[in-house]
């Protein structure tokens, strides 16, 4: 298993049950693999496993009750971006205790949640919030773990919106001020500086902005020692990529190889958030053809799942593979596979080559990151259900949405 972020997952090798579900269950449909989640993670964990760390998965990428608790029971941390992210790891069983809080924009009353649970670390983000968090800590008796979230300038060669380590973006401290704010955090009472954080980007496919990244990281930390700054963990973030199409991203094992080269001897404890590499290629998306049809010289396969389950293809151009759950024999046309949502940018894929009809089932492969924790309703478009394959067993994780639950919370007026 040496390429495993790259290989089909354990479940789509099992194409008739990913039918049978699709029929039992209707499409669309998310289905991910616990085998697939648990080696993943493994892959992370075992990659450091001799060195102080710890594994914080990025809730963001997919969030669902059970994915948490698959990861908690094998001992994972979590990164958390929000009051409702916390909540989640709580209620699936996580740990607070290995809990980091990344974000530019916390609350105060999710700074609040957070103390009182006591979570590892809050990742804060700008001066602003540190001074925030201060007294929100002071007010509840409590002092707050502090990293600095430091925006290293490395330019992460990945998609624009999912670049987040460049000065430009809104993420992080600036490196020419870290010291000062560093200085600052280790002179309020209400906190406690506990360590440096850094996250460049997402889908990152080369090696090199990770240890850029790095470089200019230790550099600061030494020069944090020398003002007498005792940091404990270094926080290197999430981003590893995977294969959508032909990318081959460093495996888990040579990143942190190389990290930990660079590390040297320093007595460093390590934190990784990783989102995408864990979940992405761990999940797909069912969905069937409803019709199909032709404009001109275009082909169209109009299919149940739209921008609204998976929004990656219309927001980032993202190209993920679309196959047929069975394969028919014959010849295939090129088709742009598209939903039912009334925007021309609502496409799931453009020009693949497939032989389908009417009813077929399509998936869209490494669905499991960024897919259904990014579904909205629009369209008044019910939520797809998640299932959870686990050895020959499937669970549903999520029902389906109803449509009646689409207006909840809604009111008319007298
Ligand atoms: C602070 C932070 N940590 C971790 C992640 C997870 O990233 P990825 O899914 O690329 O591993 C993200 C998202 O990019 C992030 O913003
Ligand atoms: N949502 C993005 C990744 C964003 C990472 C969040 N910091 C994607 O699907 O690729």
């Amino acid at each position: 298993m040496d390429h495993f972020l790259y290989q089909a997952d354990e479940l789509y090798a099992e194409q008739c049950q990913v039918a049978e579900l699709a029929k039992q269950h209707g499409t669309p449909l998310y289905i991910y693999s616990r085998a697939t989640l648990e080696r993943h993670w493994r892959a992370f964990d075992n990659a450091v496993s001799e060195h102080p760390h710890l594994i914080c998965y990025a809730v963001k990428a997919n969030s669902n009750i059970a994915v948490l608790n698959v990861l908690a029971r094998l001992g994972s941390g979590f990164d958390i971006v929000s009051g409702g992210e916390l909540s989640r790891v709580i209620e699936a069983g996580g740990d607070p205790t290995k809990v980091v809080f990344s974000g530019v924009g916390k609350t105060v009353s999710e700074m609040e949640m957070a103390l009182n649970l006591g979570i590892y670390c809050f990742n804060v983000e700008s001066a602003a919030e540190l001074e925030q968090l201060n007294l929100v800590a002071l007010r509840l008796g409590k002092v707050a773990p502090v990293s600095l979230r430091i925006n290293p300038d490395v330019d992460a060669g990945t998609h624009p919106y999912i670049s987040t380590g460049l000065k430009e973006n809104k993420f992080g401290i600036a490196m020419e001020e870290a010291e000062a704010i560093f200085a600052r955090a280790n002179e309020l009472p209400g906190l406690a500086v506990k360590g440096v954080d850094c996250h460049i980007g997402s889908q990152l496919t080369e090696i090199k902005p990770f240890l850029d990244a790095m470089d200019r990281m230790l550099a600061l930390i030494d020069r944090l020692a020398e003002q007498g700054i005792e940091i404990k963990h270094f926080d290197v973030g999430g981003g590893l990529g995977v294969t959508y199409d032909d990318e081959q991203p460093p495996q888990p094992d040579v990143y942190a190889a190389a990290l930990l080269e660079r590390l040297g001897d320093r007595d460093l404890k390590l934190i990784f958030e990783p989102g995408r590499a864990i979940a992405a290629n761990a999940g797909i998306f069912v969905t069937q053809v409803l019709y199909l049809k032709e404009n001109s010289d275009k082909r169209f396969a109009l299919v149940d799942g739209a921008m609204n389950d998976l929004i990656r293809p219309s927001l980032y151009s993202a190209w993920q593979k679309i196959v047929p759950v069975i394969e028919r024999a014959g010849e295939s046309h090129s088709y742009d596979v598209v939903g039912p949502v009334c925007e021309t940018g609502d496409f799931l894929g453009k020009d693949r080559q497939l032989n389908v009809q009417e009813g077929d089932y399509l998936a869209v492969r490494s669905s499991g990151a960024y897919g259904f924790t990014m579904a909205s309703n629009y369209n008044s478009r019910p939520r797809a259900a998640e299932l959870m394959v686990d050895g020959d067993k499937a669970y549903v994780i999520r029902e389906r949405e109803k449509v009646a639950q689409l207006w909840q919370g809604e009111q008319i007026l007298p």
